[in-house]
């Protein structure tokens, strides 16, 4: 039986998970690979807290990062505590140590991975982060290893659980936002700052690093447009419902000659599309690519357990790379000069709806409005779908309507 010692930054929401999963694999992992991980030491904030973890095992907790990755007898470190900078630092340290490093920290990884990739082949050592994007579900694998020869042209996906929890919760129970993100925060779904969440950051994080491995290319974040859900309301989420539409957080990444055309934002889709049917906690991404056409990979988006599985499969990729001597390797692929431009700068069709009139209302309608194709009255809200529109034409629009109606929202339609 080879021991491998284990070194870990964090054991919150994804780290206690890890360390359930370690436990109840213990048997499998040891008759499948002979290997048994002893969690050497483990650096928490708050090392006196009262954990109520249900592992036998007595574990060392210490509250210096230092002591994990400076530690000699330790190969692997696995980071799970979040933030950018002590994350940065600790993982470039650990990696010059000659550790492999797992990290679930998507934010680190979509502003700092090309380097850390870069630094982890130096040092010859693994660095993985499956975790990162969509919790459960295996995507980077998908794209790294079996979409590795196919040609991939577009993602579209809900990467953030917390936002199309609540949005779900708003919808099917009728939650307020506020109660649904209180709900999501306490499942630990939501970020330690979860306007991260509800301003599609945390989405923006994650589709950089779809993109990384799917084009080769690292999204400029500084410079990417992205919506949150702050801006959704039951309304607009009622309305939709009335036009057979439902509003969803996503992301879109596609690729057209030399341009990656990007959205963050709540979009509404129609029933027959399949992110139309991804509720709560669960997270989806399309991946349509040349030799398979579109394929989808659903499962929950976050979480302790669902989270530490990718941890664990991560994990056991680098065990068997210390096993094999074959150790230096990640998820990454060589970036090239792809330019990035805003999807709404494409024709799109859009769902609206219009409150709040200062003007004659009655005038709402196709006749009236060239751009509207269909629309609805309930009460005194109106909602539409436009016709399919340039930039020009949506931005005509929202002039005409501009007029009349002191409050408009937009939604862009996936078809
Ligand atoms: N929650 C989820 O579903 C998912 C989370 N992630 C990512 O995983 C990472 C961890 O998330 P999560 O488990 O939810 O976070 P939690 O807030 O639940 O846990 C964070 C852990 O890190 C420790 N910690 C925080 N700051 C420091 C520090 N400066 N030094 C040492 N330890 C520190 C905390 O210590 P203490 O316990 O003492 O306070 C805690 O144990 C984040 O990067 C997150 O984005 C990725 C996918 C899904
Ligand atoms: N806060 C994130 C956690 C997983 O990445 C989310 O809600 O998706």
């Amino acid at each position: 039986m080879t021991t491998i010692s284990v070194g870990m930054l964090g054991c919150g929401t994804v780290g206690s998970g890890v360390l359930t999963l370690l436990n109840r694999g213990d048997n499998q992992i040891s008759e499948s690979l002979g290997v048994h991980f002893n969690i050497k030491k483990i650096a928490v904030k708050h090392p006196d807290k009262k954990r109520g973890l249900n592992i036998t095992k007595d574990l060392s907790f210490t509250g210096e990062i230092e002591n994990v990755i400076n530690d000699p007898s330790i190969q692997i470190v696995i980071e799970v505590m979040g933030t950018l900078d002590q994350a940065y630092k600790a993982i470039q340290q650990a990696i010059t140590n000659g550790k492999s490093v797992i990290t679930a920290n998507k934010e680190l990884i979509a502003l700092k991975g090309p380097q850390l990739t870069k630094l982890a082949h130096d040092y010859h050592v693994d660095l993985y982060y499956e975790a990162s994007v969509a919790g459960g579900i295996p995507i980077l694998r998908v794209l790294n290893e079996s979409l590795i020869t196919d040609q991939i042209t577009g993602l579209t996906g809900i990467v953030n659980g917390t936002s199309n929890f609540v949005l779900s919760a708003m919808k099917t129970d009728h939650s307020s936002y506020e109660e649904s993100l209180k709900q999501a925060q306490s499942l630990g779904y939501a970020e330690a700052n979860p306007i991260k969440d509800i301003e599609g950051i945390d989405a923006a994080y994650k589709l950089s690093i779809l993109s990384q491995l799917a084009f080769g290319h690292s999204i400029n974040l500084k410079q990417l447009k992205r919506k949150g859900i702050e801006g959704v309301t039951s309304n607009d989420i009622n309305g939709a419902e009335v036009l057979g539409l439902t509003i969803k957080p996503a992301v879109i990444a596609r690729q057209k000659d030399h341009e990656l055309f990007t959205l963050v934002g709540p979009v509404a889709v129609y029933k027959q599309n399949p992110l139309a049917n991804v509720n709560g906690v669960e997270n989806s991404v399309l991946v349509t690519s040349t030799a398979l056409g579109t394929t989808s990979y659903s499962g929950p988006g976050a979480g302790s357990e669902p989270t530490a599985n990718s941890v664990m499969s991560d994990l056991l990729a680098v065990t068997k790379h210390i096993l094999l001597e074959q150790i230096g390797t990640s998820f990454n692929k060589t970036t090239d000069d792809i330019g990035e431009s805003s999807l709404m700068n494409l024709p799109l069709t859009y769902f609206l709806t219009l409150n709040s009139f200062t003007g004659d209302e009655a005038k709402i309608s196709p006749e009236n409005y060239e751009f509207l194709k269909q629309v609805v009255k309930v009460n005194h809200a109106y909602f539409c779908v436009t016709k399919l529109l340039t930039k020009e034409q949506k931005n005509e629009l929202t002039s005409a309507l501009a007029n009349g109606v002191t409050e408009v929202h937009f939604y862009p339609i996936l078809k």
